[in-house]
């Protein structure tokens, strides 16, 4: 039997669509002998003949293109188990979490404050975890959102914990009612979940109230006072420090508004990103990083180890660059007519980009090495301990 500390932390499955194949292939055929026909039997080349063909030929060679990418898929399979044998929790590499947001109308602060506490209650050692959002709207009403959902998180995190809850975006958990059966049978869950509740709703009103009326801009919102979001100097703000580095504590929450002047171009997104990665570098310089847009929350607790088995694992440690999950959208309509989760994407093109190479990048949910981000290859350290007689540094993360 294979030694437990040998065994990959994740696996790539490959799966065998027959059926899809086949009837991949038969399109083809087809395609092929309708261009073949029209090439040299049809023989018309009356203008809406030839343009007939050119978009069959231009559709028969998309076809092609898409055979090929979903030809052999694979799904990748981790083993938390593994990992937890193998990494302990005080062992476990430091995390950087970046969340931006750019417009508090468009994406209301509640919806930031969810997606913040989604990432504050990660089932992952609170001191190596660190949340940087970083606002481009320069607004007081983003960040009072924040300080306030500090508090709050004070209590929905250890909730989370002790219960176990999945969605810890609470506007999600929220939906579901209580039942009655946890009245009777878990009184003390029920009367936690009451409490919860309560507060997240005071919490939200608060949010609202501030919306409506605007914020006093004294003591810690002064600096917010003759700021224009598209002319600023850089606001940089600790909201919570986890001071005694407690693993079951609170995540260190990092308020960031970039210098923003018109003469400069400011990148959208990818701006933000720039600087998020360069104040965290300064700041707690994690190994990793894992980036959510605001609309966007965690919907498994346990994912940012799931993505350590593969950043980890000996064989992922020398060639992947970075690990992402697919999106989900909630709300959705029953067996999703008109495909709006994106199955074909994610499930299909996607399945088989990661049988070919690896998946796109696609901006969000992803985990990446920072060393990449600074244009390292994942196996640099590797590379570097074989220059050096084969000595790795073993405090590399
Ligand atoms: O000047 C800007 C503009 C946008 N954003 C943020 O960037 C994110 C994405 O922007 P959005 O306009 O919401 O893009 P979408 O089209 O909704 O998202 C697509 O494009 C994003 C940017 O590439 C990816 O992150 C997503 O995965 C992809 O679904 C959001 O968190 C915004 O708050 C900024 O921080 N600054
Ligand atoms: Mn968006």
């Amino acid at each position: 039997m294979a030694n437990e500390n040998t065994l990959p932390l994740y696996d790539k499955i490959w799966l065998k669509y027959t059926f899809s194949r086949v009837m991949d292939s038969f399109t083809l055929f087809f395609l092929l002998l309708l261009l073949g026909y029209r090439i040299f039997y049809d023989r018309n080349y009356s203008i809406p003949c030839v343009l007939a063909m050119l978009c069959e030929s231009w559709f028969t060679f998309t076809w092609i293109l898409t055979m090929n990418t979903k030809w052999s898929p694979v799904r990748t399979i981790t083993h938390l188990d593994r990992l937890m044998l193998r990494v302990s929790e005080s062992e476990l590499p430091a995390l950087d979490l970046f969340v931006t947001t750019a417009d508090p109308v468009l994406e209301p602060p509640i919806i930031t404050v969810n997606t913040v506490l989604s990432l504050l209650a990660l089932d992952y050692p609170a001191n190596k975890l660190a949340c940087y959002v970083s606002d481009d709207a320069c607004s007081v009403l983003t960040f009072y959102a924040l300080v306030e959902a500090t508090k709050f998180a004070k209590l929905w995190v250890p909730f989370c914990k002790k219960y176990n809850v999945q969605i810890r975006a609470p506007f999600r958990y929220f939906l579901d009612e209580d039942d009655d059966s946890n009245r009777k049978e878990f009184p003390e869950f029920h009367q936690d979940w009451l409490r919860m509740k309560e507060e997240y709703c005071y919490l939200k009103g608060k949010i609202e109230n501030a919306a409506q009326n605007s914020i006093p801009l004294v003591e810690e919102f002064a600096i917010f006072s003759n700021t224009d979001k598209k002319n600023h100097s850089a606001i940089i703000k600790v909201i919570w420090k986890n001071k005694e580095n407690l693993e079951d504590g609170l995540p260190h929450l990092i308020y960031i508004s970039r210098e923003k002047m018109p003469q400069h171009p400011h990148q959208y997104k990818a701006g933000a990103m720039n600087v998020l990665t360069r104040v965290s570098g300064l700041m707690t310089n994690a190994p990793f990083i894992l980036n959510l847009d605001c609309d966007m929350h965690v919907n498994n607790p346990k994912i940012a180890l799931h993505a350590m088995c593969i950043l980890l694992d000996s064989k992922g440690e020398k060639e992947v660059a970075f690990v992402q999950c697919p999106q989900q959208f909630y709300d959705g309509l029953k067996d999703d007519p008109f495909g709006n989760q994106l199955v074909t994407l994610f499930l299909y093109v996607g399945g088989g980009y990661g049988g070919l190479q690896g998946i796109l990048y696609a901006g969000t949910n992803c985990f990446h090495r920072r060393k990449v981000i600074y244009g390292l290859s994942p196996d640099n350290d590797i590379q570097i301990g074989k220059k050096n007689g084969g000595v790795i540094n073993g405090n590399s993360y």
